[in-house]
């Protein structure tokens, strides 16, 4: 699997990092792969559409606006992600039910933990140009997660990469 340092010194500029606190919450300790994006403004609804989904080997990149109040992933959608084959999920917020994701076998990274759930109101966007940390990001792009960091990469950058 890439590594994000090494990622970074292959590709210099052109590899953005996402300058947040990053955590890794999953048991798996890195998550390599092209993006899907979801934006979920402390209302997980599509998070869980998205997860229900084939993920074909995809890291799922939440938006969360960086909140801490509520957690937008836990336990049941970490296990559904591994369940339908996404590589990880990069959630830029909270998750939960830390105990039951350090035993599954997805990449999870996200900011922080938070032990409320959030909205249930169909709130948010499927597929987005998002932005994390001042950085934007679009489905295809290619991300790199793990212990180092979070960092990511436009389509034709990556294909250049040996
Ligand atoms: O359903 C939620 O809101 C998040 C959660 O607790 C889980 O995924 O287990």
């Amino acid at each position: 699997m890439k590594a994000s340092a090494d990622v970074c010194d292959a590709l210099g500029e052109k590899a953005h990092v996402l300058p947040l606190s990053w955590q890794s919450f999953g048991k798996l300790k890195g998550a390599v792969g092209p993006v899907a994006t979801v934006k979920a403004p402390e209302d997980n609804t599509l998070v869980r559409e998205a997860l229900e989904k084939p993920g074909f080997g995809r890291v799922l990149v939440v938006d969360g606006d960086e909140s801490l109040r509520c957690a937008l992933l836990g336990g049941n959608l970490a296990e559904l992600a591994a369940t339908n084959s996404w590589a990880g999920v990069v959630v830029a917020g909270a998750v939960r039910d830390h105990d039951e994701l350090i035993r599954t076998p997805i990449g999870i990274f996200a900011l922080g933990t938070c032990p409320r759930k959030s909205l249930k109101r169909g709130l948010g966007e499927h597929d987005a140009a998002i932005r994390i940390g001042g950085v934007a990001i679009a489905p295809g792009d290619h991300i790199v997660a793990d212990a180092d960091g979070v960092v990511v990469v436009a389509k034709s950058h990556w294909e250049s990469l040996p």
